[in-house]
């Protein structure tokens, strides 16, 4: 291996990602939630791999993140962590595992670095959570905070559109978000929020600011993989760019060996032993 492919293999560490945004260099960020989709984004160079609670949607076929538990995301996180070599592992922590109770926190925060592997946590929401987040960032546990869509508290919501549009929900996101640096935080997601409002927290904080549906004047992006490789074909937000129609083209896959096996044409003779 060259020296300079080893200097682009470097892993990424949260002081780095802070050198990225000094440097105005974009972070990628995608979600993973099993060990061979890891190791294909790993090693296409993503920057931050997330295990979502996402995969409460995606990988179970919940309606919405709440139900997915803390094991389920050990389960998911631990196999991102063994086909990772340079990404950074950040893992969400799901519904009822942080909130109101920062003692919780930090133990949900441990477990996911003791038995998952994740080299840091996520979490949604600001001054409603500032103690959890306190609490795990003094066991040296780095913390990603999460403001604007939280999908967590929709039901306080009703809805998923987008967040930040009045004056007043503006101003709480930008004290929440100046809040999250000082306490320590190494990162923000801000998810569906005007694109003006997003260009501000990028430029009043000096962590990295990864936007899901925030415009493009921050410093990085982040989306569910499912959904940029066309995986899903029923979930078209406007944030969403779709990258590859996996959904045809599996389903094409899938159909030609249906035909294959129907009309006895797989296996072949080089196929048989
Ligand atoms: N597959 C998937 N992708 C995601 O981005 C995602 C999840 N699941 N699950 C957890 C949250 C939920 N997220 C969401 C959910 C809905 C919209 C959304 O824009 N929905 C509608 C509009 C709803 C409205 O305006 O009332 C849409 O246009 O599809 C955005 C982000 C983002 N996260
Ligand atoms: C959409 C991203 C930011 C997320 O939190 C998830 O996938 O759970
Ligand atoms: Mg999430």
């Amino acid at each position: 291996m060259s020296i300079h492919k080893q200097e682009t293999r470097k892993k990424v560490t949260t002081h780095r990602l802070r050198k990225m945004k000094e440097n105005g260099e974009k972070i990628a960020m995608l979600t993973a939630y099993d060990y061979s989709m890891a190791r294909i984004l790993d090693a296409a160079g993503i920057d931050i791999l997330l295990v979502g609670d996402s995969a409460s949607n995606v990988m179970a076929g919940h309606e919405t993140t709440l139900p997915i538990t803390l094991d389920n995301i050990i389960y998911h996180a631990s196999s991102v962590s063994r086909g990772i070599n340079r990404s950074l592992l950040v893992a969400d922590i799901p519904f009822g595992f942080y909130q109101g109770d920062s003692k919780e926190a930090l133990k949900s925060a441990i477990r996911l670095m003791k038995e998952a592997g994740a080299h840091a946590v996520k979490v949604e929401g600001g001054q409603e959570i500032k103690e959890s987040v306190e609490r795990i960032l003094t066991a040296g546990i780095p913390v990603m905070g999460h403001l604007g869509l939280t999908p967590q508290s929709i039901y306080k919501f009703g809805t998923y559109t987008v967040r930040a549009k009045e004056k007043s929900e503006a101003e709480k996101l930008l004290r929440d978000a100046k809040m999250l640096e000082e306490v320590g935080c190494f990162g923000i997601v801000l998810e569906k929020i005007p694109a003006e409002l997003a260009k501000q927290v990028a430029e009043s904080v000096s962590i990295p600011v990864i936007g899901i549906g925030a415009g493009p004047d921050v410093d990085g992006q982040v989306l569910v993989m499912h959904d940029m490789l066309g995986i899903n074909n029923e979930f078209h937000p406007r944030f969403l760019r779709k990258y590859a129609n996996l959904h045809e083209q599996i389903t094409n896959a899938v159909s030609s060996y249906i035909e294959d096996v129907r009309s006895s044409s797989f296996p072949n003779e080089s196929e048989s032993y």
